[in-house]
């Protein structure tokens, strides 16, 4: 889990087109939510599209360590018997959080109010992540902590019950630290309230819902504002989880990219809160058709078919980044083909997932030969009008920092040029993405 393997590099070279149909695995801020809240429902959740990968399964192992049963069946449903709101177990050990900024900010809020104390630990990457966007609300609630310096992993948390409910507004645009809180005002006695000025993926908020908690969402001066009542009583649930759009993106970038393609993708979740990256390649000319729009598991779903396009640079207004923020890496690719400029701004929280995803890329695409500046708050791209790139010197690779994403776009660059991208490391994909490999071979067969 916390990446002790070796690193494994591989050359990602032109393919021909990219055809046919594939499916992409589950959602993984869905398929995390499904596991935590199954744990606190008494009795049988079911999950079916669960992401195998190995963020998600870091989550399962800690609620199995607090007290749920958690199964995989033959047919590949999971089954999740839960223990209550306010029942969870002390751990016996540390909480190995590997490499999933999510898993522990959410399971922060969770145990926060439990009387219980937690260690939580992680890779490389995430114990250089920070903590104290969670800690300082959480403290606020009651809970204590001991971190390292800087407010980083490894770090102690001793929970608190009865916590103290709070209204708070979310200094930063952060899904996490809005259901941190949301997950701690669970077994909060009164209202736990949240403000979110900037407003962040709402799966929390859904599957609360879904689960049966009492939850209300509004607007005060164009704010959303998010009132949790506590001490709740969660109903196990059947659960279908939707193809990640994030992972998706990878494939739409790919069929946009590489002459020839037209490929469908199956089952992608296209939660408004989730899906500018869409809607960002289409002003760019990217064909991107929708087709089957329906409702899987509370979120809209569509099967997307995407084509080979011309794509012209454009001013990715900062305002849509909370809705596509894991999916800049793969847009800066796509960025470096198009035609003329592209410029990001307002992109400081890149600097802080499981690498500096602004120097992290910037630098892969100099050593790919694309056209980059990097600047404070994003990446201005000088695209190539539609040339492959350079691609990376022999045994150079791209330094992928522990960062699935990075190695996933890297290797969607790969595509698109002429004498390949050496990623570094592809052993960080199998966080979000364990099938990614498979997947490309396949639609590029
Ligand atoms: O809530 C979630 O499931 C997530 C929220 C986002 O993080 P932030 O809340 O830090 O923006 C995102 O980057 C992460 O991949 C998943
Ligand atoms: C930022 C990400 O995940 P996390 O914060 O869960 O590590 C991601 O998947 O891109």
């Amino acid at each position: 889990m916390s990446h002790s393997n070796p690193p494994r590099p591989k050359r990602f070279s032109a393919t021909g087109p990219l055809t046919g149909r594939i499916a992409v695995p589950g959602d993984k801020s869905i398929s995390h939510r499904s596991l935590m809240l199954g744990a606190l429902a008494v009795g049988e959740t079911r999950i079916s599209g669960l992401l195998e990968g190995e963020d998600v399964l870091a989550t399962a192992a800690a609620m199995r360590a607090m007290g749920a049963s958690i199964a995989r069946g033959d047919d590949g449903i999971w089954s999740v018997n839960g223990v209550g709101v306010g029942s969870l177990l002390q751990p016996q050990g540390a909480l190995d959080m590997g490499n999933s900024g999510t898993s522990t900010r959410l399971l922060m809020g969770l145990v926060a109010s439990h009387p219980i104390h937690t260690v939580f630990t992680g890779d490389a990457s995430l114990s250089g992540r920070p903590m104290g966007r969670v800690i300082e609300p959480l403290s606020l609630m009651g809970a204590s902590f001991e971190a390292s310096t800087g407010g980083t992993l490894p770090l102690m948390l001793r929970g608190i019950s009865p916590a103290v409910p709070i209204r708070y507004r979310l200094p930063v645009a952060s899904a996490q630290v809005k259901s941190a809180v949301l997950l701690a005002g669970l077994n909060t006695a009164g209202i736990t309230t949240i403000i979110e000025p900037v407003p962040t993926r709402d799966h929390s908020e859904r599957m609360l819902r879904g689960f049966g908690a009492n939850l209300e969402v509004g607007m005060e001066n164009g704010e959303r504002v998010i009132a949790i009542h506590g001490e709740a009583e969660l109903r196990p649930q059947t659960i279908t989880v939707p193809g990640d759009p994030s992972s998706a993106a990878f494939f739409v970038v790919a069929a946009l990219l590489v002459p020839g393609s037209d490929l469908l993708i199956t089952n992608v979740g296209l939660n408004p809160t989730r899906a500018a990256l869409f809607d960002v390649l289409r002003d760019m000319g990217g064909k991107i058709e929708e087709q089957k729009r329906r409702e899987v598991g509370g979120e809209p779903v569509a099967d997307l078919r995407v084509r080979h396009s011309a794509l012209t640079g454009v001013e990715v207004d900062p305002a849509v980044a909370p809705a596509m923020i894991d999916e800049f890496p793969v847009l800066f690719v796509a960025a470096s083909l198009a035609q003329g400029t592209t410029t990001t701004s307002g992109l400081d929280e890149l600097r802080v997932k499981e690498s500096d995803r602004l120097a992290a890329m910037a630098a892969a695409l100099q050593l790919a030969g694309a056209n980059i500046e990097e600047r404070e708050d994003g990446l201005v791209i000088h695209g190539t009008g539609g040339d492959a790139l350079p691609g990376t010197p022999r045994d150079t690779g791209v330094v992928t920092h522990l960062d699935h994403r990075i190695a996933m776009s890297m290797a969607i660059a790969g595509l698109a040029s002429r004498n390949g991208v050496e990623v570094d490391d592809t052993t960080p994909i199998a966080t979000s993405f364990p099938t990614f490999i498979t997947l490309l071979g396949d639609a590029a067969a």
